[in-house]
């Protein structure tokens, strides 16, 4: 099966310090592929170089057999590929569904400005309409109507994810998107990026440092370490790997984390 994102000896240097190191990475059509690493192992970098909010140094990314290198966000969300940022980026002072309508328009666009006042600013009754779909798909219809800001984290969180789904990517991708959750709130957002997957017919590639989210929902994991590849496998490949282990070694909470799955 050939990749549906393809990335080749992608590099990022910062002055002396290569945070991405001449990294190749394949993502399979209809994966659920989760990116981990200790802290500062080049996972969000790598994710800002694919979706193109940080220039490469060298290198390449292919999605869907055309080449993406260095193309501005909203060209790579025009391809079909959207990113979520790892602090929730929903429109707080704005209501649930006019977020989504937001979404719409906003991904598309170059700048927030031309979304909030270019040609296009008017929603159409077919905006209306899909932004409700996504509203069911996420599980917030009995929130349509509050403001982002009141809404739990889980809640704010799914609601990012349904921006991103107005976009209607093909590849989705999320830093964090369990951060600071729950137990409950991180099974809830599991569920929906499954439906993500299952439903929409979505690949989902995800940075996150939650083991039990990783390990429960990626079928191939790939980890980083000093902006390398140090192991890509299974769940359970990963969580026995020797190299993988010691590299979470001194990291108390994430080793016992990676312990904890081995
Ligand atoms: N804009 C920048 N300028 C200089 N150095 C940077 C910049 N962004 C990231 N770095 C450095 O690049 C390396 C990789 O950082 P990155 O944020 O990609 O790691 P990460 O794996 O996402 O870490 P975390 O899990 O903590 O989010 C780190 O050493 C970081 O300090």
């Amino acid at each position: 099966m050939s990749a549906q994102l393809s990335v080749t000896g992608l590099t990022k240097r910062f002055g002396g310090l290569v945070a991405v190191d001449a990294l190749d990475l394949a993502v399979e059509k209809g994966a659920i592929h989760g990116l981990i690493g200790p802290n500062g192992a080049g996972k969000t970098t790598l994710f800002s170089m694919i979706s193109g909010t940080l220039p490469v140094s060298a290198g390449r990314v292919e999605f869907e057999g055309t080449d993406v290198t260095g193309l501005p966000p909203h060209r790579t969300v025009s391809c079909g590929m959207v990113r979520t940022f790892q602090r929730s980026a929903v429109f707080h002072h704005f209501t649930v569904i006019e977020n989504l309508l937001l979404g719409t328009h906003l991904l598309a666009r170059p700048t927030v400005l031309g979304s909030l006042f270019g040609p296009h600013r008017r929603f159409s009754p077919a905006d209306l309409e899909a932004a409700d779909e996504t509203l069911a798909f996420i599980g917030l219809a009995d929130y349509r109507d509050a403001a982002a800001e009141t809404l739990p984290l889980g809640h704010q969180r799914s609601l990012g994810i349904g921006i991103a789904l107005a976009a209607k990517p093909r590849l989705l991708m999320l830093d964090e998107p369990a951060a600071g959750m729950n137990r409950t709130e991180s099974e809830t957002l599991m569920q929906l990026i499954r439906d993500v997957r299952d439903r929409l017919g979505a690949t989902v590639l995800l940075v996150e440092h939650d083991m039990q989210t990783v390990m429960g929902l990626c079928e191939r994991i790939t980890v980083l370490n000093f902006g390398r590849k140090l192991a890509e496998g299974s769940p359970v490949e990963i969580a026995a790997n020797p190299a993988v282990i010691e590299a979470y070694l001194g990291l108390d909470e994430d080793a016992q984390r990676v312990a904890a799955h081995a």
